[in-house]
């Protein structure tokens, strides 16, 4: 008779991963409707000593090179066969940096339970041809099954060490389903708890890691704590706005979880992003950001500044660049178009045209769109239409400032 208990595999094994690994490990021992064991997907490689890193993990219950000096648990397994880590679990957690997941995904089609679900705690989003997609939709699309997100204030490295924090399960429907990733990753020390935001949720951990960069910048330039504060301020308002343009759907609420404004904070004050941004700025940009992540981070992956590309190339796409200005001047600062210095004077550079046509090739289908949104929105605004924004963004999206003040006479028209 086949078993009713759940079984869970982790999906990638870098610091988050491996710590994800441990907490999840450390439950289903405790709880009776889990099977102990945790399979954890290893992307495989060789050591200096020649060793397999999964080999030695399952030697020496150590991911040595991702998580050194922490016991994962007797019950986690590398496995460096995706499909075979995946075969028999039901409950299949996605921990990978953003970059990889598609590829993931499209090497587990038909290799997955059919009563599998799954839950993302990959800070990212994914660029497709037609627009943005959040990594826990691109999961769902590609296995048609459910998948939540859980996000906070968790810097790895301190849950690894057991020190209290928090977390936020999002969820779109199935409360019952959140309510069970709550069980499987709450303990005494990490306390998770559901709100029914799916994207608010998976939007507020993926849009930390841009103002976590600028969070670096005033860090490298040492402009002191006061700047700190405002930069985090203005990029928690610009947070706000991007994940509305998104989904009007998205709570106020959320960004008081963990996976909101404490998740802002402990990334601004203690992340990788932050400390390579700081080590950029402090060379005055003249060190790139694939050479500081690679001798800082020893394999680690950045997410901030690949994630402050798509930022930007989605708001060029939508011809909303000059209403999100500070995204917008990281970008630039990270490709080297302005010096880090600039990070304060970034309500300079949103609508710098210049910037804006120097980026012509990296976003070849931008500025013909934002030529016809501006043709499409001065025609609303000759429609005499006061008191309610009509403004249409490509894909049916509503304006964002007046998604963010409704019975407002939509203001996001470009002077020109
Ligand atoms: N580390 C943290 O403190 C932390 C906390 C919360 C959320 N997150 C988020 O969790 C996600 C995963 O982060 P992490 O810290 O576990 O990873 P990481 O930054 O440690 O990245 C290293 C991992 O990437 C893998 N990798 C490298 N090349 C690969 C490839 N071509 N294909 C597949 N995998 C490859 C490595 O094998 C390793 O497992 C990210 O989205 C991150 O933002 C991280
Ligand atoms: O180290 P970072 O900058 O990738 O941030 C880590 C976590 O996302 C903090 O919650």
């Amino acid at each position: 008779m086949a078993s009713s208990k759940s079984k869970v595999a982790i999906i990638g094994s870098g610091n988050w991963g491996s710590v994800a690994a441990r907490l999840v490990a450390s439950n289903t021992l405790k709880l009776s409707n889990f099977h102990d064991e945790v399979r954890m997907w290893v992307f495989e490689e060789t050591l200096p000593s020649g060793e397999k890193l999964s080999s030695v993990i399952n030697q020496s219950n150590e991911n040595v090179r991702y998580l050194p000096g922490i016991k994962l648990g007797e019950n986690v397994v590398a496995d460096p066969d995706v499909e075979s880590a995946v075969k028999d679990a039901n409950m299949l957690v996605f921990v990978t940096p953003h970059q990889f997941v598609d590829g993931i995904c499209k090497k587990l089609v038909g290799k997955i339970r059919q009563d599998a679900t799954a839950i993302s705690l990959i800070k990212g989003m994914d660029l497709k041809p037609e627009g943005p997609s959040m990594v826990s939709k691109l999961i769902k699309d590609s296995l048609q099954i459910d998948c939540c997100v859980l996000m906070g204030a968790n810097i790895a490295n301190e849950i690894a060490k057991e020190q209290f924090s928090e977390a936020t399960v999002g969820y779109a429907e199935n409360k019952s389903l959140a309510d069970e990733w709550v069980r499987l990753f709450n303990t005494n020390y990490f306390l998770v708890s559901a709100v029914q935001d799916v994207a608010g949720v998976e939007l507020c951990g993926t849009l930390k890691n841009v103002v976590a960069v600028a969070a670096g910048f005033v860090d490298g330039l040492q402009l002191g704590n006061n700047t700190k504060a405002a930069i985090m301020r203005i990029g928690l308002n610009e947070m706000r706005a991007f994940c509305k343009m998104l989904f009007a759907s998205v709570n106020d609420e959320t960004f008081f979880e963990s996976c909101g404004v404490a998740d802002l904070i402990t990334t601004c004050l203690g992340g990788r992003n932050r400390m390579c941004a700081e080590a950029f700025a402090k060379s005055g940009g003249k060190r790139s950001f694939d050479e500081l992540e690679a001798e800082m981070l020893k394999g680690q992956k950045l997410q901030g500044v690949l994630t402050a590309k798509e930022v930007y190339i989605v708001l060029s796409q939508r011809g909303c660049l000059q209403m999100f200005p500070l995204f917008t001047t990281v970008h630039h600062i990270c490709t080297g178009r302005l010096p880090p210095s600039d990070i304060v004077r970034y309500r300079e550079h949103a609508n710098n045209s210049a910037l804006v046509n120097s980026d012509s090739n990296m976003v070849p289908a931008a500025l013909p769109a934002i030529r016809s949104l501006r043709a499409s929105r001065i025609q609303v605004q000759d429609s005499n239409n006061v008191g309610q924004c009509m403004t249409a963004l490509p894909g049916g999206l509503s304006c964002v400032i007046c998604a963010l003040s409704t019975n407002s006479r939509c203001r996001n028209i470009p002077a020109d």
